[in-house]
């Protein structure tokens, strides 16, 4: 199968339980919650976004023909170093192309595996680290995982609720955007509230890393 890529970039993980690790970020193209068009924002089933994942235009991004020549561009962007090897499989929403070829050929360069989704699409299996991030009003299949990373505050969703998931770890997220300090507080506010929830900044915007 081939891959559209927006893009793929050496950076820190800026979020959740591996906030501060080197990573290469691997972002696909395109979403199923949203077109990624700014006309389409109001009515999308997702409209917080903070990323553009449309088209195969940023760095290091394009077409890969299969799944070899995606590992080797990851592998290129990581470097020389074997150790500690991590990719960041983002998007858009990954689980419309991540497969098994792709997992195992990073797996064959050395790498573990983690990914970001929205959880409506059942994750690939073989993943090092899956990271959920569940948007309102939209059915999440995969309820289970390394982190659940809820985006707050969002109407529709009760923290309670999802505590019952089986996820190791619950991270709350402020809402980036025109409310980014009442969101702050609001995160702050759940993480004292329900212990089983930790704070999770985007530290990459902080210091002004991709
Ligand atoms: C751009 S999404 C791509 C992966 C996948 N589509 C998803 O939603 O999980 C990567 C992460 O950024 C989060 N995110 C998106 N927009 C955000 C915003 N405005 N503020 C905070 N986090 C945001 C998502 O919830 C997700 O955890
Ligand atoms: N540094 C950095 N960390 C991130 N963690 C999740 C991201 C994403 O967009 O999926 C992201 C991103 O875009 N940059
Ligand atoms: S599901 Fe993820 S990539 Fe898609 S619009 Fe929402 S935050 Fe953006
Ligand atoms: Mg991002």
């Amino acid at each position: 199968m081939s891959y559209a890529v927006k893009e793929c970039f050496l950076t820190l993980q800026g979020e959740g339980c591996q906030a501060g690790s080197r990573a290469v970020f691997l972002r696909f193209a395109g979403c199923n919650l949203w077109s990624g068009r700014e006309q389409d924002r109001a009515t999308a089933q997702c409209r917080f976004c903070d990323t553009d994942f449309v088209g195969t235009d940023g760095a290091g991004g394009g077409r890969f023909v299969d799944a070899a020549a995606l590992a080797a561009q990851v592998e290129r962007l990581w470097g020389a170093g074997t150790e500690r090897r991590l990719v960041v499989v983002t998007g858009g929403e990954p689980m419309l192309q991540l497969d098994a070829a792709l997992v195992d050929a990073l797996h064959g360069r050395g790498f573990r595996v983690a990914a970001e989704s929205n959880g409506t699409l059942p994750a690939v299996p073989g993943l090092d680290w899956l990271c959920v991030s569940p948007k309102a009003g939209t059915e999440v299949v995969q309820r289970s995982g390394d982190e659940l990373k809820l985006v707050w505050p969002q109407d529709g969703i009760d923290p309670a609720e999802l505590e019952a998931w089986d996820f190791t770890h619950f991270l709350v997220q402020p809402m980036d955007g025109a409310g980014r300090a009442a969101a702050v507080q609001a995160g702050i506010a759940l993480a004292m509230a329900r212990p089983k929830w930790r704070l999770s900044l985007q530290a990459h915007k902080v210091v002004g890393l991709a």
